[in-house]
């Protein structure tokens, strides 16, 4: 079949991939032209396993190509994807300038019957918009069907995901329109879900917001084991056998980041809000998220008093390991609040420091490595699980750092990793551990956290 993928982000520039890769023929169309230079070149231009060599393939064998021009890929395809961006409005609702535009492109550039597929998250009633967006571009008599088929990768896994999902959602009033997105999926063999298009659009915000109260709920279970002496991570694993609860999506950690859990539970609430209805979860789980953020930073406030002038390095600045995106990293409100502080920040990233660099503050050191972060510092603070930081040898914080305490976000470590490495560690929702000779300086700080 013909495809065309409007967008090509994150969920556009997959979707179009994996798309070529099944054998169908693609055209991705984007407004960036620097975007679309790179990707026609074979070039990826976000960071995801397995994406490079599969783009390169597909352009080499002729299923793939990339344009600006709509006219160039919307008129002749028998599906055309919306996958255009969706940010947090200033009111925290869905901005759905993007989906229009792309809609009204659409519109401007066919003829004949067009089936218009939304994969951007979208707010329930927006594909009944888009139809009418398009509809307003196109010719009179133009047959337009929309379909509601909302994504569910995750970032780092992209690839992986779409090849692996756990279900296709496809929304649709015009059962000759789902039954063509439901065949031009049908190599992946995932097992499909057909519904009305308001139900296909809240089960997009309904999953993202259900899994982003999951962690806020590990979050809150981690504040009251540190107040109680009880380990969070154990709290985690006693609950997820049991397979109602299931394990996935209980680590404790420094709040959810990233482009969608954030703007989704916020989108939700508002969604509820001007149906009428208060959604209390979706409020909860976002002001749970914010108040996590800064948990570290306010144990170290305990431990050392003030950190002004304090040396302090930070492991990982996206918002999530595999990934080097920046929206909505944890990494950003960690360095502002130590900034706000007055300690000297430095960071390392393995793959994220280049996306990250217009967005850290001017006084940020950017090291290298791992080694030139780690030099003279007095604190560490691990923010993003790399591999590279979960395989580490600890006693290298011992050896280069002034002193020698890591404040870990992800809860990476074991206490015997850390004993073992004679470091002082402080984690989320778990007891701190000292070294012998410092274990009397702290039995304060153990004090206040009640343990
Ligand atoms: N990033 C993710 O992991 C996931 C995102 N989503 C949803 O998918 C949508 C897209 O997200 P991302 O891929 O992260 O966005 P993105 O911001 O990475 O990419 C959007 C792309 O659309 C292009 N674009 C914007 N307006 C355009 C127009 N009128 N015509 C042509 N191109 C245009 C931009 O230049 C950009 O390349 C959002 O609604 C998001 O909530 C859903 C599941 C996963
Ligand atoms: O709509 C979207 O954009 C996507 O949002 C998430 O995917 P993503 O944001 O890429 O990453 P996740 O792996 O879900 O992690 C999100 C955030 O939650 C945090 N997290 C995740 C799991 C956990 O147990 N604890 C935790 O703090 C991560 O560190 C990260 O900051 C969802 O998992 C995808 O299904 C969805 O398609």
């Amino acid at each position: 079949m013909k495809a065309a993928v409007v967008g090509t982000g994150y969920v556009g520039l997959v979707t179009g991939v994996v798309l070529a890769r099944l054998g169908h023929q693609v055209t991705c169309i984007d407004k960036d032209p620097e975007k679309v230079a790179k990707l026609a070149g074979g070039i990826p231009t976000i960071h995801e396993e397995g994406l490079g060599p599969m783009l390169s393939a597909c352009i080499d064998e002729g299923r793939l190509t990339f344009t600006t021009a709509y006219d160039e890929g919307c008129p002749q395809a028998d599906v055309v994807f919306i996958a255009v961006g969706t940010p947090e409005d200033s009111e925290g609702k869905a901005n759905l300038t993007f989906v229009r535009a792309a809609a009204e492109s659409i519109g401007d550039v066919i003829s004949g019957r067009t089936v218009v597929v939304t994969k951007s998250t979208v707010p329930p009633g927006t594909n009944r918009k888009v139809k009418q967006w398009v509809a307003d571009k196109a010719p009179a008599g133009t047959d337009i069907a929309v379909v509601s088929n909302p994504e569910f990768l995750r970032q780092g896994s992209a690839v992986y995901d779409t090849f692996h999902a756990d279900r296709l959602i496809i929304g649709a009033e015009d059962i000759r329109a789902g039954d063509l997105v439901e065949k031009l999926f049908a190599p992946l063999e995932v097992p499909v879900l057909r519904t009305d298009l308001e139900s296909a659009e809240l089960i997009k915000y309904a999953s993202n917001t259900f899994l982003a109260m999951k962690i806020s709920f590990i979050n809150e279970m981690a504040q009251i084991a540190d107040r109680i002496g009880a380990d969070v991570t154990k709290v985690a694993k006693g609950m997820g056998m049991d397979r109602r609860i299931s394990p996935d999506f209980l680590k404790a950690g420094i709040g959810y980041g990233g482009s969608c859990f954030p703007k989704d539970t916020k989108a939700l609430t508002r969604i509820a809000e001007e149906a009428g209805y208060e959604f209390t979860y979706g409020k909860a789980t976002d002001h749970v998220n914010d108040q996590q953020k800064n948990l570290l930073v306010e144990k170290a406030l305990f431990r050392f008093g003030s950190l002004k002038d304090m040396n302090i390095t930070l492991l990982g600045l996206s918002f999530k390991p595999g990934t080097d995106d920046m929206r909505e990293a944890p990494s950003l409100s960690i360095i502002e609040s130590l900034m706000e502080e007055g300690a000297n920040v430095t960071v390392y990233d393995p793959v994220a420091a280049e996306k990250a660099a217009p967005l850290l503050p001017e006084t940020v050191v950017t090291a290298n490595d791992l080694k030139e972060s780690l030099d003279g510092s007095d604190s560490v603070f691990l923010v993003t699980e790399w591999d590279e930081f979960k395989q580490m040898d600890l006693s290298m914080i011992a050896s280069l750092c002034s002193q020698n305490i890591l404040f870990d976000e992800r809860n990476v470590f074991t206490e015997e990793d850390v004993k073992s490495a004679g470091i002082e560690y402080h984690s989320v929702g778990r007891r701190s551990v000292y070294p012998e000779e410092v274990v009397k300086t702290a039995a304060y700080y153990d004090k206040v956290q009640g343990l």
